[in-house]
């Protein structure tokens, strides 16, 4: 079984069949298979937040299905996607989303303290993902007290906190300079290899995409092309220039 399956999903903005309508996503089909790796690109406009938006659950699409784990995400009420969204998916965005009261080690716990879950659980847990990711020297401060590099890592460590069946990534690297990208990346392809997590991860980045295992580049809403690692990231690197080059995304040279 797929841990996703997207199937003929279209998305139209404005009222149906109205004059002002936009068709932003226009029967994208695929799958995702467990410990994926997968990038989206493609230029401004192109269809990826809308996309991002209805694999996540926060917007419904106007024809097709989305199925998380075999479930089918589009038919859940907003009370039951908030419930499926909290024990199923996890998130990194390009801004954090720390919360500035609570220490990096409760920022990585909170989802299990919204699940109400055993103190001792908890800390063994968050103490594995901070050490895993290099971060457990700095457990007891505050976000505003550490770099961005560092905030995005507590960001992956609390999106896995749960052991998500995927993770969606939203530009993680927008925020950041590239040195901290680069480690950024490296954690994220970290708990790919090391704990098979899965990931999708929407970014126009081509530095950040090359850590990725397949790039599906969607086009005016359509899926345009798809390729595949070799495992060699800078071979993998300018063949995602090239494939930038021929539909249109922006080039962002490292
Ligand atoms: N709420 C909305 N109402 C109407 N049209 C919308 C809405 N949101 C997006 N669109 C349109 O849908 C299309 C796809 O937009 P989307 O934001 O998904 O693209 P994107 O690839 O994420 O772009 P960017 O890289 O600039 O963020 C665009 O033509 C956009 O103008």
């Amino acid at each position: 079984m797929s841990v996703l399956e997207v199937r003929e999903v279209k998305k139209v903005y404005g009222v149906q069949n109205g004059d002002n309508t936009t068709v932003a996503l226009d029967s994208i089909s695929f799958n995702v298979e467990e410990g994926d790796f997968i990038g989206i690109m493609g230029p401004s406009g192109s269809g990826k937040t809308t996309l991002l938006n209805i694999l996540s659950g926060i917007g419904k699409p106007s024809y097709g299905e989305v199925y998380i784990s075999g479930k089918n995400i589009t038919s859940l009420d907003k009370n039951e996607m908030a419930l499926f969204r909290r024990k199923h998916l996890g998130f990194v965005f390009q801004e954090f989303n720390l919360m500035d009261s609570l220490t990096l080690k409760e920022n990585v716990m909170l989802p299990m303290i919204l699940d109400k879950r055993d103190k001792e659980e908890m800390e063994a847990k968050s103490e594995e993902l901070m050490r895993l990711f290099d971060i457990d020297h700095i457990g007891s401060k505050y976000p505003f007290n550490i770099s961005g590099g560092q905030q995005q890592r507590v960001a992956v460590s609390r999106a896995l906190i749960n052991d998500p069946d995927i993770i969606f990534a939203d530009e993680p690297t927008g925020n950041l300079d590239s040195k901290s990208s680069n480690a950024v990346m490296r954690c994220i392809e970290k708990m790919n290899q090391e704990r098979n997590s899965t990931i999708l991860m929407v970014t126009h980045d081509a530095f950040a995409a090359s850590f990725c295992k397949k790039i599906i580049f969607i086009k005016d809403g359509a899926i345009c092309m798809e390729i595949v690692s070799t495992g060699v990231r800078k071979e993998f690197f300018d063949q995602i220039l090239d494939c930038l080059a021929v539909i249109g995304g922006e080039r962002n040279d490292v």
